[in-house]
C-alpha cells in the first residue's frame, strides 16, 4: 500500500552550500520529460534523471525492511541507485563490514568530525550517533549516481534543514507484532537492544503520519508488492523507464 503525498518536489531547485561545501552547488534541473522518456537512448534517459533529486532518504522503525528493500533497488538499479555510506558509533553486526554497511568509528572520532563541518546531518538513535558525511554523498554524486540512504526521523528533519533535493519515503510494518517478530527474526540485536528500538519504533511509526513529511508511506508487508511499489514511485519520479535497469 502507498499513500503518496502532494508532489511538491517536481521544479524546485537545489542551490545548497555553495558558501558552505561546493559539492552541493550544481543546479537542480526540473524533471519533464515524459515524451522523451519513450524515444531516447538509455544515456539520455540517465543523464535526464540525474538532473533530479540528489537523495532518496527511507525512514520508519527498525525492522521495517528500509535495509532490504534498499539493498534490493541498488541491486535492480546500480546504474541509477548508489548507497550512501553513513557512520555509526554502533558495533558491526555479524555479517557487517566496515565501509561497505557503514563506517564504524568511535563516539570520539564521529564527534570530531560532526565538530569539524564534515557531516551533512547527524542524530543519535538508541544510543548511538548516526551520521552522513558530505564526503559520501559528494561519492555517490562523483559517480552520477542518485543516493539513497536510511535515517530516523530525526535525520528526515534534519535533511530537510538542507537544500538537498530528497525524496522522502516511509516504510512502516504492517503491525507493531510483525515488528517484533521480524527484528528478532533478524537476530541481529540483544535483547535490551530490541527493547530499545521498540520504545522508539512507535514514535517512528506515528511521524509518518505527519501531514507533509513523506511523499509515499510503503507498508512493507509482502515484500515483493512493497519493491514494487516503491520502485515504481521512484522510477515514476525520477523518470526512468523500467527497461533501463541493469538487471536481467
Ligand atoms: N540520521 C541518520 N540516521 C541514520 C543514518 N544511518 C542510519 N540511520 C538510522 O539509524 C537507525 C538505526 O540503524 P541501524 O543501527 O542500522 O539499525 P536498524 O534500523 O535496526 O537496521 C535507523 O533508523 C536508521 O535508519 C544516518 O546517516 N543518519
Ligand atoms: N516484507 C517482509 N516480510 C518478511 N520479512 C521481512 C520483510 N521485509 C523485511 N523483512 C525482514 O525483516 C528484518 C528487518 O528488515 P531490515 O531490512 O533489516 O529492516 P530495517 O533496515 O528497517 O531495520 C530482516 O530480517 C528482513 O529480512
Amino acid at each position: 500500500m502507498v499513500r503518496q503525498d502532494a508532489d511538491r518536489r517536481e521544479g524546485r531547485r537545489t542551490v545548497m552550500g555553495q558558501a558552505e561545501n561546493r559539492i552541493f552547488s550544481h543546479t537542480v534541473t526540473p524533471v519533464c520529460l515524459d515524451f522523451f522518456v519513450c524515444v531516447i537512448p538509455a544515456c539520455f534517459v540517465l543523464e535526464n534523471a540525474m538532473a533530479g533529486p540528489s537523495l532518496v532518504v527511507l525512514s520508519g522503525p527498525s525492522g521495517a525492511g528500509k535495509s532490504t528493500l534498499l539493498k534490493k533497488l541498488i541491486k535492480e538499479y546500480d546504474s541509477v541507485f548508489a548507497f550512501v555510506l553513513s557512520h555509526t558509533t554502533r558495533n558491526p553486526r555479524p555479517g557487517e563490514e566496515n565501509g561497505k554497511d557503514y563506517h564504524y568509528v568511535t563516539r570520539e572520532v564521529m564527534q570530531a568530525g560532526i565538530n569539524n563541518g564534515e557531516f551533512v546531518e547527524h542524530a543519535e538513535f538508541s544510543g548511538n550517533l548516526y551520521g552522513t558525511s558530505k564526503a559520501a554523498v559528494q561519492d555517490v554524486q562523483a559517480r552520477n549516481r542518485i543516493g539513497i540512504l536510511a535515517a530516523n526521523s530525526q535525520g528526515v528533519k534534519n535533511f530537510k534543514e538542507t537544500d538537498l533535493n530528497c525524496i522522502y519515503i516511509s516504510i512502516q510494518p504492517p503491525s507493531m507484532g510483525v515488528l517484533e517478530k521480524r527484528l528478532r527474526g533478524r537476530e541481529s540485536e540483544t535483547e535490551e537492544s530490541i527493547q530499545k528500538r521498540l520504545k522508539t519504533a512507535k514514535a517512528e511509526m506515528e511521524f509518518s503520519e505527519e501531514p507533509g513529511v513523506f511523499d509515499a508511506v510503503i507498508v512493507n508487508n509482502d515484500l515483493r508488492t512493497a519493491y514494487d511499489e516503491l520502485k515504481k514511485f521512484l522510477l515514476e519520479k525520477i523518470k526512468v523507464k523500467e527497461s533501463n535497469s541493469t538487471s536481467p
